[in-house]
Order: C-alpha cells, then structure tokens, then sequence
C-alpha cells in the first residue's frame, strides 16, 4: 500500500499511524446502502476501515438519485450492492467488501451481526432500526444510529460500553399512523450526505478512541437554520428486558416440553457422546455448515426416512431458523406416540451466533 495514502488524516496528531491501523483491523456493519449508507460507506471505504459488511437488497431507482450519490442514471435497475461494491472497489481495493445480498431480518440478524465490531443502522424504518438495537444488546455491541425527520436529522451511538439503548429513548415501536415516511414528506438530497456522515464519524471515533462519543446524547441537526442541540438520556433498566429479548430471538426456550435452546443444546453435546440431532434443512443448507455427527434428513424426505431415526432414543430436530424443524416435529409427534421429540429454537442462525 502507498505510504501516502492516509497521510493527510496520519498527520494529525491525536489519530496518527496507531489510529489507522485500528482502523484497518475494524469490521463494520451498514444495514442499507440508500440515502445514509452511502456517505457512511464512502467515507468508511476511503478512510480505510479493514472490512465493510452490507446488507441489502433493493435495486437503483430513479428517485434515489438526488441523494445517493455513488449511483448514476446507467444504474436505475441494477441492485444497490453489486453498483456500491464495484464503485468502492475502485475507491479502495484494500478494503474487504462482504455482502448480504438480503434485508436484515430476525432469523438472519444475530448470524450476520456477530461478525462485526459496530453495526450502523442506515435503514429507513422502525422495525429495522428495532431489530438491530435488540440483536446488538443480545451480541453485545454498539450501533449507530441516523434518521431523518423533514429538515432534521438525528444521530446516536446505543448500547456502547454499557450505555443507553434506543429502547431507552424510544422504548415502543410506533404504530404504523404514527410513523412518518421520507416517500410521503420527503428529504432534502444534501441532509441524509450529512447525517450519514455524522454516523461514520462516531464510528471513526469509537474505533480509534478518539474524541468524546455520543453515548447517551441523542443529537438534532437542523438543516434551516444550521443549528445543533444535544439531548442527554440515561440508561433504563426496564428497556433492557435482555431475557425477554433473548425469548424473541430464540436463545431461551418459551416451551421446555418440545422445544430446546442452543445453549441447551450445547451442554448436551458437551456432556453427553451421542446426542441424536436430526437436521432437516436442504443439502445446500447442511454442506454450508452442519453440526458434527448430526444426522442429515431434508423435510420433504422425512416420511422416507423415518428407518434412518432411533425412535428410543431423544430427538433433536434443527433446522436454519426453526420453523421447519417445528414442522418436523409435528410430523413425527403425529406419527409417533411416546416418542421424545425437541426442535432447537432459533436453528442453526442462533445456533452460530452462540455457539461458534
Ligand atoms: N431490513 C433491512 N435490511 C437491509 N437493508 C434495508 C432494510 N430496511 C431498509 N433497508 C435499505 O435501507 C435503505 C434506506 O435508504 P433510503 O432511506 O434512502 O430509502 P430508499 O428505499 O433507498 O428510497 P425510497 O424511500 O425513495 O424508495 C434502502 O436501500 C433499503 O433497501
């Protein structure tokens, strides 16, 4: 690499070389590469932190022209993450690009959200925004947050160093009359270019550890008359319900009779030589990352197979997420009487971001 290339920010003595090469080490995450992603995503690839993650799966259009800058008119079409890559390639070809050609989502969030040290939050809606603060109280990690409301715009930094969550701020998810839309109220092209990069630099900031970081202040740009408020908030203890978070991600088991959780799981395996686990995902799924000596038996083939399963012994059904295990379970429970049936909450998502 050119020793030139991050002089000018090297130079300054309270980052200097030491800084950027934490910079280098980092993994950050942005969920969406629109209005805020991109500024974040530009100037996190320029500056030369060590691996982006997005997640994305929504294509150019028109209207997203005015402010997401990194897309042109030859891009209306084509997804958002195949355009920014090539772009941010071009921009830093040092920087490792990995992508998740998908919306985040809760059977996705805490498998995806583990890899990373930061996640930015650069969505454009409540139940993403929601999903990221749980999934990073349960993994531990901080998440920058950006909205845009008219001529304003906010940023924060949750759940950093032990500090307030969003549902500290905001502890209920608003009704759908309550939320305001950018599609309906629309968004000034140049405001989302400055939030997003208020978001990279408090992440520059916790990455290095320089400066004062906008834990517990929620700050309020206002576009018209350029000023700036900060609102302080504290941690609440009620928000952090973390064992009512863990039930809604799988890691605690709402039924004890059919159902078995991860870590469960896990003491078992640890504990005991033959734990029977019947994994009913597809090939693809199973060859992707199974647990050792599990069993392999797709769904759609169980009624073949049931010769292949020892009906004595407990079973533990997983599967990707937990749905289709659950289904297996049904299927066996109807088929068999007195047999001892579990199925893993969360699957082998939760399973990963637990265990691994
Ligand atoms: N759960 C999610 N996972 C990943 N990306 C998401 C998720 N929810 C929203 N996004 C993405 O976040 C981005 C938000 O961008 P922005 O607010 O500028 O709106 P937009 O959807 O690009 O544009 P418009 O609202 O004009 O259609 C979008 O690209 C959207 O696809």
């Amino acid at each position: 690499m050119d020793p030139n290339r991050y002089i000018r920010q090297t130079a300054l003595k309270e980052f200097g070389p030491q800084a950027q090469k934490k910079l280098a080490k980092s993994r950050v995450l942005i969920v969406g590469a629109g209005g805020l992603g991109v500024p974040v995503l530009q100037y996190l690839n320029s500056m030369g932190v060590g691996t982006l993650g997005v997640v994305e799966q929504d294509v150019v259009s028109i209207s997203n022209l005015h402010r997401q800058v990194l897309y042109t008119e030859r891009d209306i079409g084509k997804p958002k993450l195949e355009v920014a890559f090539k772009k941010l390639k071009a921009q830093n070809s040092s920087t490792r690009l990995r992508g998740y050609d998908t919306f985040l989502m809760a059977s996705n969030a805490l498998g995806i959200i583990k890899d990373y040290d930061i996640v930015i939050d650069a969505s454009d809606n409540f139940p993403t925004r929601y999903l990221i603060n749980d999934a990073c109280v349960i993994l531990k990690k901080p998440f920058v947050y950006g909205g845009l409301q008219g001529f304003e715009g906010q940023v924060s930094v949750f759940n950093y160093k032990g500090g307030p969550t969003y549902r500290c701020l905001f502890p209920n998810m608003p009704t759908i009359d309550e939320i305001p839309n950018c599609n309906i109220n629309g968004v000034l092209g140049v405001l989302p270019g400055i939030v997003g990069n208020l978001q990279a630099l408090e992440t520059v900031k916790m990455l290095t550890g320089i400066g004062e970081v906008l834990r517990g202040k929620l700050l309020l740009f206002n576009a018209l008359d350029q000023t700036i408020q900060k609102i302080n908030f504290s941690l609440q203890e009620n928000s952090l319900n973390i064992t009512e978070l863990k039930y809604s991600y799988g890691i605690v088991s709402a039924s004890p009779f059919s159902e078995i959780t991860v870590d469960e799981l896990k003491d078992l395996i640890d504990s005991q030589r033959n734990v029977q686990i019947i994994d009913v995902r597809t090939q693809e799924e199973f060859e992707a990352y199974k647990i050792p000596n599990s069993v392999h038996i797709p769904l759609n083939d169980l009624g073949n197979r049931y010769h292949d399963i020892d009906l004595k012994q407990p079973i533990y059904l997983i599967c990707q997420s937990g749905k289709r295990s659950a289904q297996a379970l049904e299927q066996l429970k109807n088929q068999f009487s007195e047999i001892s049936l579990y199925s893993v909450r969360g699957g082998i998502n939760t399973y990963v971001a637990v265990c691994s």
